[in-house]
């Protein structure tokens, strides 16, 4: 389980996150909405620890991960995996190298056991034999599905996206959303997903939550989130649009 506790958190006299308190339950996938700049991102480097909170308690497992130093946050984060947005492989570094960073860094494995978790994770997300390709070669579909073999190399108990389908067309957006669900089944990990995109996070998600204004104004299983009668969810969900207004529109 992990949980925000009264945290708060300020760039100067930009308040972003307000008091917020959130829990997410051990093997849910939880979608965070939100504005652009609202701290949907912010919400993800505070529970991998690559941020502190201005106030305020972030635990993990039971564990106040809030004081931990990076040796400590880095004994955390090898249960972590993260699809950081825009991908952000190392261009520099094959596909395979990328896959194996994570399992060179953090374990003593052996080459070839590095190897077989490199064929086995590019395998999962639906990509046998370009462990020898370049980021650069890819296009940005399958640049994701890597990052996504990356973040679980090390079968990580938690699994944070953001953004995972941005920049991407409906089709291969929509093979991010089933590996999330894949990958959810799989590695019955828990996954928390940052998106602005509807058809993501009403797919993948089993609950909702809707950031504005600092706080958490709805968070709800997704059933219960689509059927909102809240205005200005619906507006968010409807793209600016309430559902009487679409309806006449079209
Ligand atoms: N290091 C920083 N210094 C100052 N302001 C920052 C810093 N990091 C983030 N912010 C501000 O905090 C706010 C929240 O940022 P965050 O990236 O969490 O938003 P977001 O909801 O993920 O946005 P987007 O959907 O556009 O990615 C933004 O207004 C951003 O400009």
């Amino acid at each position: 389980m992990i949980s925000l506790r009264d945290v708060t958190v300020a760039y100067g006299s930009q308040v972003v996150l307000d008091g917020v308190d959130l829990d997410i339950c051990d093997g849910e996938t939880l979608a965070i909405l939100g504005a652009s700049g609202s701290g949907k991102s912010t919400i993800l480097r505070l529970i991998i620890g690559l941020q502190k909170p201005t106030r305020g308690r972030i635990f993990v497992d039971g564990a106040d991960i809030t004081p931990y130093d990076e040796e400590q946050l880095n004994e955390m984060r090898r249960n972590m995996g993260m699809v950081f947005q825009y991908s952000a492989l190392f261009d520099s570094m094959t596909v395979g190298e990328n896959v194996a960073f994570g399992p060179r860094q953090r374990t003593r494995c052996s080459e070839e056991e590095i190897q077989a978790i490199v064929r086995e994770k590019l395998s999962l997300v639906g990509l046998e034999g370009i462990e020898d390709m370049m980021p650069n070669d890819l296009s940005g579909g399958m640049k994701k599905r890597v990052s996504l073999a990356r973040a679980i190399a090390l079968d990580p108990k938690t699994i944070l996206y953001d953004e995972p389908t941005a920049g991407l067309d409906p089709l291969r957006s929509m093979d991010i959303n089933r590996l999330i669900v894949g990958m959810q089944r799989h590695l019955k990990a828990t996954s928390i997903l940052v998106t602005h995109d509807m058809r993501s996070a009403f797919y993948a998600a089993d609950r909702i939550a809707f950031l504005q204004g600092g706080r958490f104004r709805l968070i709800a299983p997704k059933e219960e989130f689509k059927h909102t009668e809240d205005r200005e969810v619906l507006q968010f969900i409807y793209g600016g649009e309430l559902p009487e207004e679409r309806e006449t529109m079209l």
